[in-house]
């Protein structure tokens, strides 16, 4: 009997990603937010594919004997305990450059979004209340965007956001090479003085979280608005929410929360918070790039064949 490797689908993929999966192996599915059920499945995977919802952590390995590789059809490791799976001898695979354009679009609209107060403005008119004067919003040609992680997402934001007459100013104490152009690298503390918009696109670890507290919400002008399109813990929620309640800044958006899902939280109730539910990297083409990216490469660990001939 010919048995094929068992690839463990644990979060949504994208169609055109478990379609490239083939026949070579098995695909089984199950909801890596159900932690029995993901303990159940994963004890005889070959492989597992996750976004960002399932947590693969010790216990999750550890329940994992004949697990080879983990595929993060996504940017952020956060959710994956790499250092344990590479101990455990697991190969990581994530797909950094799959939804970067989806990322920053996002944020873009994001920022849009809060400086013309779309959200409180949709809403009152579906409650048949016609409110201009209301929403007057503010022009972004002249103000300063504030890029906190400039790599591919915060570059990408950038580039667009200057198309709209923004000066850009960023900050990046890791950043190798040079600057893109017009782009001016800060301090933290010059950049939340400067900036009018605060954008952050870092990575979640031990650095970061909570990188954004109280202080620095402080130091922040109180016309500023913060967007939040990379992880949640990275900007402090509590004091999040009181520096929008005392009028210390201006307003949010988040995409991201410190707990996901989130759906009861005191930042959901101010008008002034544009919030998502982590929807930066829901487009089809990412989704579809970032599977087909952690397809190949979990056939290419499990067969040991070289990618290209793998995938239709
Ligand atoms: N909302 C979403 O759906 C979504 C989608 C994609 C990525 N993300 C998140 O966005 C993050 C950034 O993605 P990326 O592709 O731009 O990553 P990246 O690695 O290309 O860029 C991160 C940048 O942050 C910088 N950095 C690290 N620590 C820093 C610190 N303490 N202060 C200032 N800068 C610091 C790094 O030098 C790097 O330039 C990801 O880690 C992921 O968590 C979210
Ligand atoms: O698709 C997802 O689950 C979100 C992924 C996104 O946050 C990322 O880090 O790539």
């Amino acid at each position: 009997m010919n048995i094929r490797p068992i690839v463990l689908v644990a979060d949504p993929l994208s169609p055109v990603a478990l379609a490239a999966l083939g026949s070579d192996v098995e695909v089984r599915h199950c909801d890596g937010t159900d932690r029995p059920a993901l303990l159940a499945a994963v004890e005889r995977a070959d492989a597992l594919l996750v976004r960002s919802a399932t947590r693969v952590d010790a216990e999750v390995l550890d329940a994992a004997s004949r697990l080879k590789f983990i595929g993060r059809a996504g940017v952020g490791l956060d959710n994956v305990d790499v250092p344990y799976a590479t101990l455990r001898g697991v190969a990581v695979v994530n797909a950094p450059a799959a939804n970067v354009v989806s990322a920053a679009e996002m944020t873009c609209a994001l920022i849009l979004a809060s400086a013309r107060r779309l959200l409180p403005a949709a809403t009152a008119l579906r409650r048949g209340r016609w409110e201009r004067p209301r929403f007057t919003g503010v022009e972004l040609s002249g103000k300063t965007l504030g890029v906190i992680g400039l790599g591919r997402i915060g570059t990408l934001v950038a580039e667009r956001m200057a198309a709209f007459g923004m000066d850009i100013v960023a900050h990046d104490p890791h950043r190798e090479g040079g600057c893109p152009d017009g782009v001016k690298l800060l301090s933290l503390q010059e950049l939340l003085h400067r900036a009018d918009v605060v954008t952050v696109h870092l990575p979640k670890n031990a650095e970061t979280i909570g990188l954004i507290g109280r202080a620095e919400l402080a130091a922040m002008k109180p016309t500023a608005v913060l967007v939040n399109v990379a992880r949640g813990g990275i900007v402090d929620e509590r004091a999040l929410h009181a520096a929008l309640v005392s009028g210390q800044i201006s307003g949010a958006a988040l995409d991201v929360f410190d707990r996901e899902p989130c759906t009861e939280s005191p930042l959901l109730e101010l008008d002034n918070v544009t919030p998502t539910p982590h929807l930066g990297a829901s487009t089809s083409e990412a989704q579809d790039r970032a599977g087909v990216t952690v397809v190949e490469a979990a056939l290419q660990a499990l067969f040991d064949r070289p990618a290209d001939s793998l995938v239709a």
